[in-house]
């Protein structure tokens, strides 16, 4: 039993640690019942959208749907547009119960992402946004198709890691990961098939 009451004895989590980075991962944090009831649920419940984002004075559509939810003030903003989040759903703030204890302080807000099939993707980033605070905690968890989630160090791109998420599974970012990595998820031809992440944060208002 771990002292600092985590809920998970050392078989469930895989501890990776990178230079000036760290990260947990847990293949198998939500039973495949669970996942598949959780898959189903979020597709249909999450006010699905594909937004825009500004380049060089142009919009563009993020190749992906997106979905933001939160406590009321946790506002966030990226590539240029600033997100309102919308109240937390039943099975958001379920999983989010589940997380709190990874957590020293309650996620306030999720950004929900939808890969509906190997042609939708995230490009190279740091979730290092001010408002996140200096070494953010940020859990990751997916539903779906498995896809490579990929990182590299930003100041030497030829030190990479790579790391496939599957179904049920939850990877936690911590300490200084989003201050000297950047991460993607590539496109790929091998996959078809839907895919949802979750990511919770901490938001200071
Ligand atoms: O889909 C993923 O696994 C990555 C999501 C992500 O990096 C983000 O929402 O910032
Ligand atoms: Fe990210």
């Amino acid at each position: 039993m771990n002292v600092q009451g985590s809920i998970f004895d050392d078989e469930n989590v895989i501890n990776i640690p990178l230079l000036n980075g760290e990260m947990d991962y847990y293949p198998k944090f939500f039973s495949e019942q669970e996942s598949n009831a959780l898959m189903q649920a979020l597709r249909a419940s999450l006010d699905w959208k594909q937004e825009s984002m500004k380049l060089y004075g142009k919009d563009i559509l993020f190749p992906r749907l997106m979905a933001w939810y939160g406590d009321a003030g946790s506002n966030y903003s990226f590539s240029g547009r600033n997100y309102t989040p919308v109240p937390w759903t039943t099975e958001l703030l379920e999983i989010r119960n589940r997380l709190t204890p990874l957590c020293g302080k309650t996620f306030n807000s999720v950004l929900a992402n939808l890969y509906r099939n190997g042609n939708d993707a995230m490009g190279w980033h740091a979730d290092d946004e001010p408002e996140l605070g200096p070494h953010p905690i940020i859990a990751s968890v997916n539903f779906g198709a498995t896809r490579k989630f990929r990182l590299r160090y930003k100041n030497n791109h030829q030190l990479t890691y790579e790391l496939p998420l599957s179904h049920g599974s939850l990877l936690v970012m911590k300490g200084t990961l989003q201050e000297f990595w950047e991460h993607q998820i590539p496109k790929t031809k091998k996959v078809l098939s839907e895919r949802i992440n979750l990511t919770f944060r901490h938001i200071t208002p």
